[in-house]
């Protein structure tokens, strides 16, 4: 099967701009679930990087000893805290986010677990699974028929091993991949160099980014862009590659001031303005044409 590439014209079609009368409360609230004591830089990453692709609301859901983390470092974010200090054991809101992205640093504590099924028992809004929450699916194969369909699942080859085991070729990997998006009616990412997109059938293949993104925190950032472009109404489709290319480009457009090395998660997060902007010039020169 032969993969759509993820460039300029697949985005220019899917891209909505933003509307002049919009205000906060209609541009998206995403909910950012994740942390765990050493980790809560991970949901500050997430979060902030969803702020920065648009939403009009972010809150985060964590673990108590990083209220004032993520309060000071992103003041933008509403923070709501589970009752344990050092991890997540019960999710549980009051607010109703039009997207929630789940499991940057959250761990894998027992109780961690306990609280993941719950939440997918009952949750209902479009979703994305990244890091140890994906790792807690591998250990309990059979809640896999909790998700809904479309939900997005973002693993590293490490994670997508521990989803899908382990493979012999590349051609088997996407194989394993695609029959697994195809069983659960999901979108499933194979990240790397370069990243596909699993829609059943259909391949996406990248064509932004570069070896500046192999730095940690990285992916965290990743799960931010998507679940906001998903909470801005988004298709779960359209917020997976739209996100993808926006994130890949970051690292383009930034390569030439900092160099390979000097990139890290948080210069992802400092150039999406000029990324967008860059989008808006395609556009613009396009509608001229
Ligand atoms: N600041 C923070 O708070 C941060 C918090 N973070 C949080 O930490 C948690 C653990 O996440 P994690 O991804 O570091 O651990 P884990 O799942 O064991 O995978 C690591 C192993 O996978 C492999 N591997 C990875 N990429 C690969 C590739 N492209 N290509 C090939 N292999 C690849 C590689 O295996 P190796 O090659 O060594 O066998 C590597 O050793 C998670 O919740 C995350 O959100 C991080 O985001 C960092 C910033
Ligand atoms: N050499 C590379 N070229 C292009 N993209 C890369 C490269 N290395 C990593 N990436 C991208 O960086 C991100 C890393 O995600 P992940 O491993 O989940 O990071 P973290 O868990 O530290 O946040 C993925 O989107 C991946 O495609
Ligand atoms: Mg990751």
């Amino acid at each position: 099967m032969k993969p759509i590439f993820i460039d300029k014209s697949e985005i220019i079609k899917r891209y909505k701009p933003i509307n002049k009368y919009t205000h906060k409360g209609i541009q998206g609230h995403a909910l950012l679930i994740g942390g765990s004591y050493g980790k809560i830089g991970s949901v500050c990453l997430s979060a902030k990087a969803a702020l920065k692709t648009g939403c009009g609301l972010v809150t985060a859901f964590i673990p108590k000893c990083g209220y004032e983390i993520v309060q000071i470092s992103v003041p933008e974010v509403m923070v709501l805290t589970d009752k344990e200090e050092e991890f997540i054991s019960n999710i549980n809101f009051q607010i109703l986010p039009q997207a929630i992205g789940i499991g940057p640093g959250i761990g894998q504590e027992f109780s961690t677990q306990n609280a993941f099924q719950k939440f997918l028992k009952s949750n209902k809004i479009p979703l994305v699974i990244d890091a140890d929450a994906l790792n807690i699916l591998s250990l309990h194969k059979s809640w896999m028929t909790l998700l809904k369909p479309k939900t997005v699942l973002t693993p590293h080859p490490k994670e997508l091993e521990r989803l899908i085991g382990k493979w012999n070729s590349d051609e088997e990997k996407m194989d394993k991949t695609i029959a697994f998006s195809l069983q659960y009616d999901l979108i499933v990412f194979m990240k790397g160099a370069p990243t596909y997109i699993i829609d059943g059938h259909t391949i996406y293949q990248n064509t932004t980014g570069n070896a500046a993104l192999a730095t940690a925190g990285s992916g965290d950032v990743l799960t931010g862009m998507i679940t906001s472009l998903l909470a801005q109404s988004y298709e779960p489709l359209n917020a997976a590659i739209i996100g993808v290319y926006l994130h890949g480009l970051t690292a383009d457009i930034a390569l030439p001031e900092t160099g390979y090395q000097s990139f890290i998660a948080s210069t992802i997060i400092d150039t999406i303005g000029k990324t967008y902007l860059s989008l808006e010039n395609n556009i613009e020169r396009q509608e001229l044409l």
